[in-house]
């Protein structure tokens, strides 16, 4: 019978699927002739991959028996670009942006954050984007919810599926003139961001506001940001914008930790036939160019697009949906690599001249 020491060493040099190397020292083992007893300590929550974990660990060790597993983890924080100072209750701040609107960055942010929080992890979100808030509507809060305010002036945020939520539209009305300019944009984001009482977040994740404009800049060079996430369509205008995305990053040092690419594919719902209308190269090339990887493909779905309007994301409504699966393997891809930004790499462009 295998030792705990071979154990251990065979352990530590399974591949973890979502950051791509071995896991190493990371695995204690106890156990006894009958039952083995594993736990690991990861940088980043990974609940839900228990189930597939322990089959692989099973199916692999020489000879069989029955595997006990806990997966822990410690999530650190992380640097920030040009050493701002963190904000005190969150350890890592992700920026999620696209260079363009509509292609489906709320919706991939409302189900990252709660596919996270699913995988064990304290989550926040704040909703940045401005000119269309829809978190509080995707993430179920009701008309006229209102944080709670503290000494007049800190803002308890308000709770939804266990995450955090802070969005301008829980400080605005309907009928309040939206005549954003600039600075007033960023000036507000920033009060909201710094007066709430984030309550020991591992992960707050940004709706940015769509586009790579002043805005944009302001907040990627304000906001103590860890990593960022690309949210793109596989057309070809979406994925130039979102280069341009990319680039803003990499010119304020913040790191990609990847790309999204949302509704990659249509499914007839009908007889399930799957189709590439915009090709299914887009994104691919993208992460090619700039290093960074896809961390997930999300099909065009209508249970993505009525759960989320409907105030329960697909993460929570059919979490053992395809779809639910595809969020929840992004989360922990993200958090892996979030983990291991300690040898920093910026996304920078392999081929090809920069437009601007
Ligand atoms: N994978 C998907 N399948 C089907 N519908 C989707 C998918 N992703 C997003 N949608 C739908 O597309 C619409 C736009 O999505 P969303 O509001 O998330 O985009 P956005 O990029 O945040 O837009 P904006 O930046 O303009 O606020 C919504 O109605 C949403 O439900």
């Amino acid at each position: 019978m295998q030792t705990d020491a071979q154990i251990q060493a065979h352990l530590e040099n399974l591949i973890d699927p979502n950051s791509g190397q071995a896991y190493g020292a990371v695995w204690q083992v106890t156990g006894d002739s009958n039952r083995l007893h594993l736990s690991l300590t990861l940088g980043y929550p990974a609940q839900t991959e228990q189930d597939a974990l322990i089959a692989r660990i099973k199916e692999s060790l020489a000879e069989p028996r029955d595997v006990l597993l806990d997966i822990e983890h410690q999530v650190e924080s992380q640097a920030t670009q040009g050493d701002i100072p963190g904000l005190t209750g969150v350890k890592n701040i992700i920026a999620v942006a696209s260079g363009k609107g509509g292609v489906g960055k709320s919706t991939t942010t409302v189900n990252l954050a709660l596919a996270m929080a699913k995988e064990g992890a304290r989550v926040g979100i704040l909703d940045a984007d401005i000119y269309g808030p829809s978190q509080g509507m995707m993430m179920g809060f009701a008309e006229g919810t209102r944080p709670q305010v503290r000494d007049e002036k800190i803002f308890i945020p308000p709770m939804s599926h266990g995450v955090q939520v802070m969005s301008m539209a829980f400080l605005t009305t309907k009928d309040t003139p939206v005549a954003w300019r600039g600075p007033m944009v960023t000036g507000a984001m920033m009060q909201i961001l710094t007066q709430t009482d984030w309550n020991d977040l591992d992960y707050l994740f940004i709706d940015m506001p769509p586009g790579t404009g002043d805005i944009q800049l302001t907040l990627a060079q304000k906001v103590p940001v860890a990593g960022s996430v690309i949210v793109t369509t596989p057309q070809d205008i979406a994925l130039l914008d979102a280069r341009r995305g990319i680039e803003m990053f990499n010119k304020v040092k913040i790191p990609v930790l990847g790309v999204v690419e949302n509704m990659s594919t249509h499914i007839c719902s009908n007889c399930g036939h799957q189709e590439a209308i915009f090709g299914d190269e887009g994104g691919d090339s993208l992460a090619a160019e700039y290093k960074v990887d896809v961390l997930g493909k999300l099909p065009l779905s209508l249970a993505i697009r009525q759960h989320s309007d409907a105030g329960n994301p697909v993460v929570v409504s059919e979490s053992e949906s395809e779809a639910a699966g595809i969020y929840q393997s992004i989360a922990r891809k993200l958090g892996a690599t979030l983990a291991s930004q300690q040898d920093n790499q910026f996304a920078m462009p392999t081929i090809g001249m920069s437009d601007d």
